[in-house]
């Protein structure tokens, strides 16, 4: 089939790519030149594992334009742009969908299929099918449910495809069916529903585990009042398939482009239609995982009292690993207000120094732990990279002079590192 893919970040670059090598021809179209100079010589803009694999074969199916006038040769029309939080404010910025349309309108044709994927208030939808249906098209909200830093294989393999449809359009199902064919041949299930439902789907699903996140780091913040261990107690409570292990790691909370803003839209649209008390708790979802940020800035205190003239080594910068994404990252953020209380932060991390430095220019970058911890007091482990958890505790005390070590994310061996002669502080850990 022939795709455009309007708007190539996170999202859109690693769906046209899997598109094209799913055997159609796209063209992935983004206002940002640099991207696209980019992404046309083969590069990927971003760290993804898998990406610049299929960036690098192209098929001869993929190429980029900044002109959404290149659109015109497809009959199926992503919208992968941005939906970032209102400056000033907690909702939804979906002025980039719409600009997204408004210049397609022009390039659709009758018949043509356009794919709402970007994250979207409930209703945006039903505002913007009539605009599309005028220009004899169709609309689909079909939500996108991929993890950052497993992109390619959740795009290829999701755990399913959701296609909100408007009434009775079956030509739509019957397209997307086409478009996903390889991923439906592997058994994926497939949910066709309303364009409402499909918008909030997608926001439920964060929401829930967003939630599933803070309730584990409420409990962490029990266990640290009362002695009990989180990580014994999520491994406890996972246990039971009704509840589950997955997304009960306590430590410094959930960030990145999606997660926080996805909530806090999913409350102003609550609060547009008289219900904000339904979504009530997601403040408090909020508030706890702000909360455990602050907790890791505390316990360095704890150990170390006032931070001037002090140095602090900072391992990893990512809101999570396999990423250089730092939206959001609670890493980022502990780095930054260490350094506000008068530390000298020097912060590592294998992808993202680059992305970091150009949001925390007062951070000292250093390639590699070994640089990083030299001359620290206290060790910070912010994102929970492969790399960091295989540190050997009795190398890095011959590295550094520090002593105390701050487990964010919960990934260490406690007692290795005990063992080694460092203070482990673990977030909610005995
Ligand atoms: N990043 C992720 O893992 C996921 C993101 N989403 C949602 O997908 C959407 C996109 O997210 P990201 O890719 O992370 O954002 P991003 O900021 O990385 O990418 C958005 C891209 O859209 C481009 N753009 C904006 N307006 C445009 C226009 N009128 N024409 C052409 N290009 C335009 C920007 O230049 C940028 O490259 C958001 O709604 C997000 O919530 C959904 C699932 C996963
Ligand atoms: O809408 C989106 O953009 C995406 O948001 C999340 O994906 P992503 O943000 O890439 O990463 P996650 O693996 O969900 O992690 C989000 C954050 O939660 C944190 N986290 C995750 C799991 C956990 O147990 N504890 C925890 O603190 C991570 O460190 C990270 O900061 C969702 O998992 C995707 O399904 C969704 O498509």
């Amino acid at each position: 089939m022939r795709i455009s893919v309007i708007g190539c970040g996170y999202l859109g670059a690693v769906h046209a790519a899997c598109m094209a090598d799913a055997g159609h021809e796209v063209v992935g179209i983004d206002r940002d030149e640099e991207k696209v100079r980019m992404l046309s010589a083969g590069r990927a803009p971003f760290f993804e594992p898998g990406l610049p694999e299929l960036l690098a074969h192209p098929p001869g199916r993929l190429r980029f334009s900044t002109d959404i006038a290149d659109a015109a040769s497809a009959s199926v029309h992503f919208i992968t742009v941005g939906t970032p939080q209102v400056a000033g404010g907690t909702a939804a910025d979906v002025s980039f969908v719409d600009a997204a349309v408004d210049g397609l309108l022009p390039h659709l044709s009758a018949g043509d299929v356009v794919v709402g994927k970007s994250t979207v208030p409930v209703g945006t939808a039903g505002r913007l099918a009539a605009r599309i249906e005028s220009a004899g098209a169709r609309l689909v909200w079909n939500p996108e449910f991929l993890r950052e830093g497993r992109a390619v294989s959740d795009t290829v393999a999701p755990d399913r495809v959701v296609y909100g449809v408007a009434e009775g359009d079956e030509t739509s199902v019957g397209v997307l069916d086409a478009v996903y064919a390889r991923s439906l041949e592997r058994g994926i299930p497939r949910i066709v529903t309303d364009h409402a439902t499909a918008e909030l789907v997608k926001i439920a699903a964060n929401s829930f585990l967003a939630t599933k996140i803070s309730f584990i780091n409420a409990m962490a913040e029990i266990a640290e009042a009362t002695g009990a261990d989180v990580t014994t107690l999520a491994d406890a409570i996972g246990h039971d398939a009704r509840i589950g292990r997955r997304f009960l790691n306590a430590g410094i909370g959930f960030g990145g482009g999606c997660m926080p803003k996805d909530i806090r839209a999913f409350q102003a649209r609550a609060a547009e239609l008289g219900l904000a008390s339904s979504l009530a708790f997601l403040d408090e979802v909020d508030q706890i995982n702000l909360r455990r940020r602050q907790r890791a800035v505390d316990l360095v205190r704890e150990e170390l009292g006032p931070l001037e003239r002090r140095r602090i080594a900072v391992l990893g910068l990512a809101f999570k690993p396999d990423s250089d994404d730092v939206r959001d990252s609670p890493a980022l953020e502990i780095a930054c207000r260490l350094r506000a209380l008068g530390a000298t932060v020097t912060a590592t991390d294998p992808e993202a120094i680059t992305t970091a430095r150009r949001s925390a220019p007062e951070i000292e970058y250093a390639v590699g732990v070994r640089a990083a911890v030299h001359g620290a007091d206290a060790i910070v482990v912010a994102t929970e990279w492969p790399q960091f958890r295989a540190l050997v505790p009795a190398e890095v005390a011959r590295w550094t002079a520090a002593r105390v070590i701050i487990d964010g994310r919960n990934c260490l061996d406690a007692e290795a590192w005990r063992a080694a002669g460092f203070r482990y502080r673990g977030l909610g850990r005995s």
